[in-house]
């Protein structure tokens, strides 16, 4: 990210902040740096398809794959984004003496609203923003008005509860599970060519170029570089079903979806990789970062923690409004390492494995962005940072998947802004149910309120900035003022 770039102290859209979402003062009293993609003029906040990557992914990075090995033809990339279907022109379709009668309707219909009095003049103009608003049947289908059949509800509530309450978010549908995981099936035994498993230890990697299918191989890429399957005695055959099975789990949201969890993973592999952190901490703590990553939102349904506990869902219900989501995102990784053919610790010593479950259980709770605070002043109060204090680990630990969960802002414009897309997205999709259902709207997911620069400049700001900090001063290979590495 370019730190440095225009930055405006005097903004006013700095102190936007919501309670239990990002700290209400500012951590640090530094000038806030934005990025520049920010424009309050924007009007494409809401273009992020919901369970689709923007529609203009560049692709300017070398193929994965030894030219050996290229199991993706290019006929498969070029169909990602269909062009729009071709129709013939209106003329085609109509007679002469039809496209005269439209012209004159037309002509009525203009001149009868230059002469409408103001009043309706203005219901006119509201009901055409809030036709704009309601966007594409897609959208809507969000609502909880889409086709029911698509997956398994997350609990069977009934047919007493009100229709928000069976609300089935987007799981993906088997058929396209088992293509993208037969698609990567076909090219798993390959290896990363060594131009991308140089992109792949930086900030600048641009996942939008890449396949799910091939996504996967990156994440088995990373295991193997650092060596975890061998050192665990972690079959091949059970991490790839693991893989498989989380790519089952996330679901077709804008955000937090197993693309996000990629990024996550990935901003995790070249920190580890940039600041030696297999040697200063360990194979171990190693494997638990990196699979902490990969599970941290699986089965997230694109509705924060403050929806969860306002609506009262299943969820909250049974994690007691505690992190409800991050307790489920945890439950269901172990669920799935629970599975035999997933069971990718199975061979770790039950001492190691002790430690496994409690070092992913503590790195998933502590994404939750209510613990921020905490989190981030229990690192501020260590007084020298040592490898060989556990204690100090522990709190390294959560403040590293932090600060990989929330980086998308450290990332080059043309990777970022299509991320902030989405995320604003999935906050429009929960504002509008919210809405629709009485509950407290945040303003921040407001699509009345919230724009890109207020959102970003609070969130860079007083969320990202601080955390990179604190991180820096323990592992000073990722001091922002260093950054002229990652590009
Ligand atoms: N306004 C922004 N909020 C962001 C951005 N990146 C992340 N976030 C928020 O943080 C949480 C991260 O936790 P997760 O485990 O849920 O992924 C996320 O939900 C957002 O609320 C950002 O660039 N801008
Ligand atoms: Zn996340």
């Amino acid at each position: 990210m370019d730190l440095e770039k225009s930055v405006n102290p005097t903004s006013t859209l700095l102190n936007q902040c919501q309670p239990n979402q990002y700290p209400s003062q500012p951590v640090s009293t530094q000038p806030v740096p934005i990025s520049t993609s920010v424009n309050p003029t924007s009007t494409h906040l809401n273009q992020c398809q919901p369970n689709q990557y923007p529609s203009q992914p560049v692709s300017t990075q070398p193929v994965p794959f030894s030219t050996n090995d290229l199991p993706i033809s290019t006929s498969d990339r070029d169909n990602q984004y269909p062009s729009q279907p071709v129709t013939n022109s209106t003329s085609d379709h109509l007679s002469q003496y039809q496209l005269n009668q439209l012209c004159e309707v037309e002509r009525s219909v203009a001149s009868l609203r230059a002469d409408l009095p103001p009043a309706v003049e203005e219901l006119r103009h509201a009901v055409e923003t809030f036709r704009m608003r309601l966007e594409t049947t897609e959208h809507l289908s969000w609502l909880g008005f889409y086709k029911k059949g698509i997956g398994e509800p997350l609990g069977n509530l009934g047919n007493s509860h009100p229709y928000w309450k069976n609300v089935q978010y987007r799981r993906k549908a088997e058929e396209e599970v088992t293509t993208v995981c037969s698609k990567f099936r076909e090219i798993c035994d390959g290896v990363v060519g060594l131009d991308t498993q140089e992109l792949l230890r930086l900030p600048s990697f641009n996942n939008w170029a890449w396949k799910d299918w091939e996504i996967l191989f990156l994440l088995q890429h990373m295991y193997n570089d650092l060596g975890l399957l061998s050192k665990f005695g972690i079959e091949t055959e059970v991490f790839r079903k693991f893989l498989c099975r989380v790519y089952h789990c996330y679901n077709q949201v804008p955000f937090h979806n197993f693309m996000h969890a990629f990024c996550v993973t990935q901003m995790m592999y070249g920190m580890i990789c940039k600041c030696d952190l297999q040697r200063r901490l360990g194979d171990l703590d190693v494997l638990i970062l990196l699979t902490s990553c990969v599970c941290h939102d699986l089965d997230h349904p694109g509705f924060n923690n403050i929806y969860q506990i306002n609506a009262r869902t299943e969820l909250a219900l049974r994690y007691n409004d505690i992190s409800p989501l991050e307790n489920h995102h945890c439950s269901v990784a172990f669920s799935v390492l629970e599975r035999n053919e997933c069971n990718i610790f199975k061979n770790v010593p039950a001492e190691d494995y002790k430690k496994v479950r409690e070092g992913i259980i503590r790195c998933i709770l502590a994404t939750d962005m209510a613990r921020h605070n905490e989190i981030l002043s229990d690192f501020r109060e260590i007084q020298e940072f040592s490898f060989e204090n556990r204690a100090h680990v522990n709190v390294l630990f959560m403040v590293l998947i932090k600060v990989a969960d929330i980086s998308n802002e450290a990332r080059p414009l043309d990777i970022a802004e299509p991320w902030l897309e989405c995320l604003m997205q999935e906050f429009f999709n929960q504002s509008d149910l919210e809405k629709l259902e009485g509950l407290p709207v945040s303003p921040f997911m407001d699509r009345e309120k919230v724009t890109k620069p207020s959102s970003q400049c609070s969130f860079i700001g007083f969320v990202l900035l601080p955390l990179f900090e604190a991180l820096g001063t323990v592992l000073p290979e990722l001091d922002v003022r260093h950054f002229d590495f990652l590009f």
